[in-house]
């Protein structure tokens, strides 16, 4: 027997996937906020091809983000992601989990409004540093104080990321309940912009 809840999982998918499945949809947010997990999943849900930024950028580059940095620097390493993240656009539809540092760039934001529906991952201090702290292959959090500097790029960034189209609240709760918000958020969207 198929519960309701399957049904009107079924429905917002359906709903999602006609109303932005021939746009790109584009996950901004800070490190550790669930950009490149939530990304893939909502993907898979909405039978979509996913894509992940710094992925591609690892791949085109046969070099991990981290040798990037140490290598070429971050004013390269930002030049090379701008130009990554306009080729997937343009050659998309897609889901595309962006870098952390992507929506920040004056050319790539303007691009992801023009392109793509963008929705922002938000968090918490204590939910990213709890993710982030796990592992140290984050360049930028290389410092002394890496949560402080964490929270200093959430201040700068915050206020940047909030021009996302749709904000979802990430945190510590199971990650389906995070991709069934985003498509509710999804079709919701669809819903308005029908209406208006
Ligand atoms: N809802 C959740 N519950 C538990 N763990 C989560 C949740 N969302 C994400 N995570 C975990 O947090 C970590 C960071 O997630 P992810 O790599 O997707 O972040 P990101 O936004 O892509 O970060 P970055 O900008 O560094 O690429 C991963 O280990 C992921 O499994
Ligand atoms: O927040 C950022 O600026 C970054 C986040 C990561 O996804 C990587 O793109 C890189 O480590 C920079
Ligand atoms: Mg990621």
């Amino acid at each position: 027997m198929t519960a309701v809840s399957d049904v009107s999982r079924q429905d917002l998918r359906r709903v999602a996937r006609e109303a932005f499945g021939a746009r790109n949809i584009v996950f901004v947010g800070l490190m550790g906020a669930g950009k490149s997990v939530i990304g893939k999943m909502v993907a898979t849900a909405l039978e979509l091809p996913f894509v992940d930024s710094d992925a591609e950028i690892e791949r085109v580059s046969q070099m991990t983000i981290a040798e990037l940095f140490d290598l070429y620097g971050e004013t390269e390493f930002r030049a090379l992601e701008a130009r990554v993240i306009e080729r997937l656009l343009k050659s998309g539809p897609r889901v595309l989990s962006t870098g952390g540092g992507a929506f920040i760039n004056e050319k790539s934001r303007a691009l992801i409004k023009d392109e793509a529906v963008s929705i922002w991952l938000k968090a918490d201090l204590d939910v990213l540093w709890e993710r982030v702290k796990k592992r140290d292959t984050r360049p930028l959090l290389k410092t002394a104080e890496p949560e402080q500097t964490l929270k200093t790029l959430m201040e700068k960034r915050y206020p940047i990321y909030a021009e996302a189209d749709i904000t979802i609240n990430s945190r510590n709760v199971r990650k389906e309940v995070i991709v069934e918000e985003t498509i509710a958020a999804l079709a919701a969207r669809a819903g308005e912009a029908a209406i208006s």
